[in-house]
C-alpha cells in the first residue's frame, strides 16, 4: 500500500516477478478493507499513507492477522518511525529509494516467516529454558512472539542470568532456525582483531593472516548473530557495525569487494546500555539501531520458585556428562539454595552443583556441600598444609584452592571476569584460561557453531 503511484507500480511488478500475486491499495482505508477481506501472506506498507499512517495499518494488521507478517517501507533515515514499526508488530522495514535486491529478500523473509511450520513449544531441552514461574512465563511468552520478527533485540540480564540461552532460543522458535546461530563474546576479542573476526579477511592482508577468514558475519548469513557484551565492542567498531547493520553490506580486511550479508542481529551486555550511551562510551545511533526491542531476563534470586526445577536440570546434564547417577538433594541443601543470592545467577548455580557432586560421596547433596559463600569459613591458609582435606591428593587439593579462590573473586565482582582478574592480580587471559582448565566456564569465551 502506498501513496506514491511510481513505488506501487515498483512493488506490484517486482512481485509479479517473483511469481507472487499482489494487491496494491492507495489508502489506509483501503488497506484496511482489503486486509479484512482476504487472506494475505504478506503485507507491504509505505509510512504515508495520505489518510494515515503505515503505523495505523500495522495495528489494524496485529488486530486483524496477527499471523501475518508486515513490512514497512520509510524514509531515507527514519529510524526513529522504523523502529516504532517494529515495536509494533513489523518484522522488517526497507527505507528508499528502494533497491531492487533488499526488497526481494524483504519479501522472501515475510514469506519465510508466513510460511514456517510452528517451531515445537519450548525448542528443544537444550534450547530450551527451564523455570515456569511467572517471571519466565512472562518471558517465554515474548520470546515466542519476537522470534517471528526480524528486529533487533537487546537482552538485558546480570551475568549468568541466562542471556545467551534467550537468544538462542528467539533463533531456535524463528524461521531462520535452519540457518547458523553464531554468538560472539564482544569483550574477549582483542581490539587489533576484531575487524577480521567480524568482517573476515584475505590471505596476506596483515601479518598473521595466513589464510582467507570468512569472519563471523558472513558465518552467519541468512542466520543470527549474536553480539555478548557488546557494550565492550570499542568505539571504531561500533562505527563499523552500525554500518554492516544500516548497509546489510561487509568488507573483509584487504579485501576491494563488499559482500551481501542478511543476517537478525541479537546482543547482550550485564552492564546497562543505556547507561553506557550515556556515559559516552556507546555510539547513541549504535544504541537506538540494536535495542529495538528489550528482553530483559529477570535475576535468579528474584525467581526462586525455578531453583527447584533449575537444579534437577543441571544435576542430569552433570550426571549424564559423568557418567553418574546425580545425588539427590536434601530438603536443607535445597532450603539453603533457594534463599541464596546467587550474584553469579544461573552459571553460579551451576559451578556450586559441580563442586558439591565433587564433594559429595553419598547419595545426597547436604549443605555442606554447597559452600555458598555467606556459610562458607575463610580459605584454608597456604603455606602450612594445615587444613588439607584428607580424602584428596595434593594435586586436586591445590586445584579446589584455585577454584574456591576464583569463585570467590567472580562471586565478589558479580562474575565480571575483568575485574576478578584484577581481584586475583592475574590477567584477563590469564584468568580465561584458568577457567577453561577447571571447567568453570564450559561456554567458550567466543564461540560459534
Ligand atoms: N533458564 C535456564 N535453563 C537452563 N539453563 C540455564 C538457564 N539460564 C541459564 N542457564 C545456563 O546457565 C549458564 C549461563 O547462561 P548464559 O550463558 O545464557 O548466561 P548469560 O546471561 O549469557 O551470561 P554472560 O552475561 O556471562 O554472558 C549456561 O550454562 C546456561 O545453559
Amino acid at each position: 500500500m502506498d501513496d506514491e503511484a511510481d513505488l506501487r507500480e515498483l512493488l506490484v511488478i517486482t512481485l509479479g516477478r517473483m511469481k507472487l500475486d499482489a494487491t496494491a491499495a492507495a489508502s489506509l482505508e483501503e488497506g484496511r478493507r482489503l486486509l479484512d477481506g482476504g487472506a494475505f501472506d504478506l503485507c507491504l506498507t509505505d509510512m504515508n499513507l495520505g489518510d494515515g499512517t503505515g503505523l495505523d495499518l500495522i495495528r489494524h494488521a496485529a488486530a486483524r492477522a496477527p499471523d501475518m507478517p508486515v513490512a514497512v517501507i520509510t524514509a531515507y533515515g527514519n529510524m526513529e518511525v522504523a523502529t516504532e514499526a517494529m515495536k509494533l508488530g513489523a518484522y522488517d522495514f526497507i527505507a528508499k529509494p528502494v533497491a531492487l535486491d533488499r526488497l526481494r529478500q524483504l519479501i522472501e523473509d515475510g514469506l519465510g516467516i508466513s510460511r514456517a511450520e510452528p517451531a515445537a513449544e519450548g525448542g528443544g531441552e537444550e534450547d530450551g529454558l527451564i523455570g515456569q514461574g511467572p517471571a519466565m512465563q512472562r518471558l517465554k511468552q515474548q520470546i515466542r512472539k519476537l522470534a517471528r520478527s526480524q528486529a533487533p533485540i537487546y537482552i538485558s540480564g546480570e551475568s549468568g542470568s541466562g542471556k545467551e540461552r534467550v537468544a538462542r532460543l528467539i533463533h531456535a522458535l524463528g524461521p531462520r532456525r535452519e540457518k547458523p546461530f553464531v554468538a560472539v563474546n564482544c569483550g574477549a576479542i582483542p581490539s587489533e582483531l576484531m575487524e577480521s573476526e567480524f568482517f573476515g579477511h584475505r590471505k596476506g592482508s596483515f601479518t598473521g593472516a595466513v589464510e582467507d577468514r570468512k569472519g563471523l558475519f558472513r558465518e552467519a548469513d541468512g542466520g543470527t548473530l549474536f553480539l555478548d557484551e557488546v557494550a565492550d565492542l570499542p568505539l571504531h567498531m561500533q562505527v563499523k557495525l552500525l554500518r554492516a547493520i544500516q548497509e546489510k553490506t561487509i568488507r573483509p580486511v584487504g579485501e576491494s569487494r563488499e559482500f551481501d550479508v542478511n543476517l537478525r542481529i541479537l546482543c547482550a551486555t550485564h552492564r546497562g546500555l543505556g547507561e553506557e550511551m550515556t556515559a559516552g562510551r556507546f555510539r547513541q545511533d549504535l544504541y537506538y539501531r540494536l535495542n529495538v526491542i528489550e528482553a530483559h531476563v529477570p535475576p535468579l534470586r528474584e525467581r526462586p520458585e525455578d531453583v527447584p526445577a533449575l537444579v534437577a536440570h543441571i544435576l542430569a546434564r552433570l550426571g549424564q556428562a559423568w557418567e553418574a547417577t546425580p545425588p539427590a538433594v536434601g530438603d536443607g541443601a535445597m532450603a539453603a539454595l533457594r534463599q541464596y543470592p546467587f550474584p553469579g545467577n544461573v552459571r553460579e548455580l551451576e559451578n556450586i552443583l559441580e563442586r558439591a557432586m565433587t564433594l559429595c560421596d553419598g547419595p545426597r547433596i547436604e549443605p555442606d556441600h554447597l559452600h555458598l559463600p555467606s556459610a562458607e569459613p575463610a580459605a584454608p591458609a597456604t603455606g602450612n598444609g594445615g587444613g588439607r582435606h584428607p580424602q584428596l591428593p595434593l594435586e586436586d587439593y591445590l586445584q579446589e584452592i584455585e577454584k574456591q579462590e576464583i569463585l570467590r573473586a567472580l562471586d565478589a565482582t558479580h562474575w565480571n571476569r575483568t575485574a576478578a582478574a584484577k581481584k586475583l592480580g592475574m590477567t584477563f587471559r590469564s584468568l580465561r584460561y584458568r577457567l577453561k582448565k577447571l571447567e568453570l566456564d564450559q561456554e567458550g569465551d567466543a564461540t560459534s557453531e
